[in-house]
This record gives structure tokens, C-alpha cells and sequence, in this order.
């Protein structure tokens, strides 16, 4: 009957989650680590990257900004349950060649330094800075590599299940599974209202990372600016702040010293170009150029429309509004300049 079907598939959902989570060896050993300083991983600056760090140094990284924010002590996150919650989200990530933990990671360490460097913490709650960093790493949790258009293309389950929006209700969906796993749950020890909150927070800049979601952000954020607006205590514009936040750190590649970007983009255009070949091989479609590797010659081009397009317009406007982000500017204005010779060179 009804009940034992409902039983039978939270066992099996139970089970899922048990092979999702951390092994307790992995975690037991993550415990015990020392975990080295903010400099010695470089976490303060725009200019970070991981090509540098092991796997285990990108999960003590990841603690070191919880314990910087001093979040573990505020919200009494047990620290064994922080440990088995950073190797359950790692081991969540497919490893895909862009979209994988290494990226999320670097969201992470943007949104650690646009708080602390770029100043911004002090117009957030502390609930808020635990929502963003947790948003922030699980806001890409089990990419296929494969964009939304590609799910309804595709009439995949996420896109029977979401028809907007696909893949950020998905990585929304994975961060809850991980939260509602055995000693995964590093809410834990919030009063109900603090989690409803804190679950807000992070459900909101989840989807927030969804690019066809930008551009009326953008116009909505860009009246409030230009109307000399400065509170951003209010509820709906605090969430538009966020928002604008969380788009900043998921490009934030494109403001990265330029052997970075360089490298980074590559890693980007290979995993569209895999897309592009499913596209091509299991659809028999003819995929837009930005995935056709036959086209990779309008890269270049193409990075400088996306500058132009989404990532200068959303540093400037920021970086008006808080000035010490404009190193995300600057880098990405060097960039463009990058991009254009090598457009001019073809
Ligand atoms: C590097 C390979 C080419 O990469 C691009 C090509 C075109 C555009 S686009 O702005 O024209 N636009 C974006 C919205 N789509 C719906 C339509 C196409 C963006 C990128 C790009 N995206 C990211 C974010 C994943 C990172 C990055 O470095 N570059
Ligand atoms: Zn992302």
C-alpha cells in the first residue's frame, strides 16, 4: 500500500544519501588536521587559485574560512559534523572538467574575500555569511557538465522535475540531501527560526547562480543604486544584494591574473565543447557556436561579449556601491584587454 511504498523509497533515499555522504576514516583524518593559516592558502586575495593545493588541502582551505568567520563558534557547529559535511558536499561534485568542487571551492574563496577584504561583511548578519559561504559551495553540487537548455533539450528527469531554473533547483536539492544526511547537518544547533532563515539564505543564492536570472536582477539592483540607495537592510533588496554577490563570485574566474583566466577558460570551453558533441552526436542538433568546437576560434570573441555582456556591467556597479571590490574590476577590464588582442590576432 501507500505507507510501505512512502517507507520503501525513504530507505532507498536513506541508502542514496549513505553512499553520498563522507567516509568516516576520510573524516576522522580531515578532524585531526591541522589546518594552516588564511595566508599560507592565499584566501584573502582576489587573486587566489587552486592549481596549487591537493584535494585534502582544498578541504582544510574550506574549513579555515568557516573558522576565520568564526561561524564553527557562533552557530556551535559541532566540528567533526563540519568535517563530514565538507567531504560529503567534495564528494558530491562529478568530476566534470569546469563545473566541479575546484570550482566551487573558488566561489567560496571570491565570496570569503568580497567579506573580508572587499569589506562587505559588515553589512551582512553572521547567519547571512554562513548562508553565502555554504550557498557558495554547494551551488554547482552535482553538475553534469550539461547546462539548463540541455535538460529540456534532452527531457532529462531534473527538467520533468523543474522546468526553470533546472540545475540550481537540482544543486539546491543536493545541498538539502547532504544537510538531512547522518551527522551531516551542520545547522544542527540553530533554533528553528535561525534554520528557516539560514535555509532561505542559501536556497536564494543558490538560484540566484542562474545567468538567465541576471539580467533582471541587474536592472532591478541598478534602480536602486541609481536612486542613491544605501540601506540594504531591508529583506528583498538584501536578497538582491546577495544575489548580485553570488553572480560576482561564480564568474570571478574571468578577473583572475591572466595565466589563470587563460587557463580557466579553457577548462570552461572544453566541458561546453563536450556539450556541444552530445548535442551534435545524441541529438543530431547543430549546437550554438559557444559549444562547437569547430568554432573555437571565436573564443576570444566570445569572452570579450561576455565581459561586455554580464561580468564588467555587474563589477562596476558593485564596485560603486563598495569600493574595495575593485580589484574584480580592474582584473577583468585587463582581461578584456587580453581577450580583444588575441580576437584582433585570428
Ligand atoms: C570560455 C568558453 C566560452 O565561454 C563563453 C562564451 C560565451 C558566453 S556569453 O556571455 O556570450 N553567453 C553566456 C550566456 N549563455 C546563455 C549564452 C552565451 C559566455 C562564456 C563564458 N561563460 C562562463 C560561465 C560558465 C565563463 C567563461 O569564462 N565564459
Ligand atoms: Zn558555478
Amino acid at each position: 500500500n501507500a505507507c510501505k511504498l512512502m517507507a520503501k523509497q525513504k530507505v532507498a533515499l536513506e541508502c542514496l544519501s549513505y553512499h553520498a555522504t563522507a567516509a568516516t576514516e576520510d573524516t576522522v583524518k580531515l578532524c585531526q588536521d591541522f589546518i594552516p593559516s588564511s595566508e599560507t592558502y592565499n584566501l584573502y586575495s582576489f587573486q587566489f587559485h587552486d592549481f596549487d593545493l591537493t584535494d585534502e588541502d582544498t578541504c582544510r582551505a574550506t574549513l579555515r574560512m568557516f573558522l576565520q568567520c568564526n561561524l564553527v563558534e557562533k552557530f556551535h557547529i559541532p566540528y567533526d559534523v563540519l568535517c563530514r559535511w565538507t567531504l560529503s558536499v567534495k564528494k558530491n561534485y562529478r568530476p566534470v572538467k569546469y563545473h566541479n568542487w575546484r570550482h566551487a571551492l573558488n566561489v567560496a574563496q571570491t565570496m570569503f574575500a568580497m567579506l573580508k577584504t572587499g569589506k562587505m561583511e559588515r553589512f551582512m548578519s553572521d547567519l547571512e555569511i554562513l548562508g553565502l559561504l555554504v550557498a557558495c559551495l554547494c551551488h554547482d553540487l552535482d553538475h553534469r557538465g550539461t547546462n539548463n537548455a540541455f535538460q529540456t533539450k534532452t527531457e532529462s528527469p531534473l527538467a520533468i522535475l523543474y522546468s526553470t531554473s533546472t540545475m540550481e533547483h537540482h544543486h539546491f536539492d543536493q545541498c538539502v540531501m547532504i544537510l538531512n544526511s547522518e551527522s551531516n547537518n551542520i545547522f544542527q544547533a540553530l533554533s528553528p527560526c535561525d534554520y528557516k532563515d539560514v535555509m532561505r539564505v542559501v536556497e536564494t543564492a543558490i538560484l540566484s547562480t542562474d545567468l538567465a536570472m541576471y539580467f533582471k536582477k541587474k536592472s532591478k539592483f541598478l534602480d536602486l543604486v541609481d536612486n542613491g540607495e544605501f540601506d540594504w537592510q531591508s529583506p528583498e533588496k538584501k536578497e538582491l544584494l546577495c544575489g548580485m554577490m553570488m553572480t560576482a563570485c561564480d564568474v570571478s574566474a574571468i578577473a583572475k591574473p591572466w595565466e589563470v583566466q587563460h587557463k580557466v577558460a579553457k577548462l570552461v570551453a572544453d566541458e561546453f565543447f563536450d556539450q556541444g558533441d552530445l548535442e551534435k552526436l545524441q541529438l543530431n542538433q547543430q549546437p550554438i557556436a559557444m559549444m562547437d568546437r569547430e568554432k573555437k576560434d571565436e573564443l576570444p570573441q566570445m569572452q570579450v561579449g561576455f565581459i561586455d555582456m554580464i561580468c564588467l556591467p555587474l563589477y562596476k556597479v558593485l564596485s560603486e556601491t563598495f569600493p574595495w571590490i575593485q580589484p574584480l574590476y580592474l582584473g577583468t577590464l585587463e582581461n578584456r584587454q587580453r581577450w580583444q588582442d588575441l580576437a584582433e590576432k585570428v
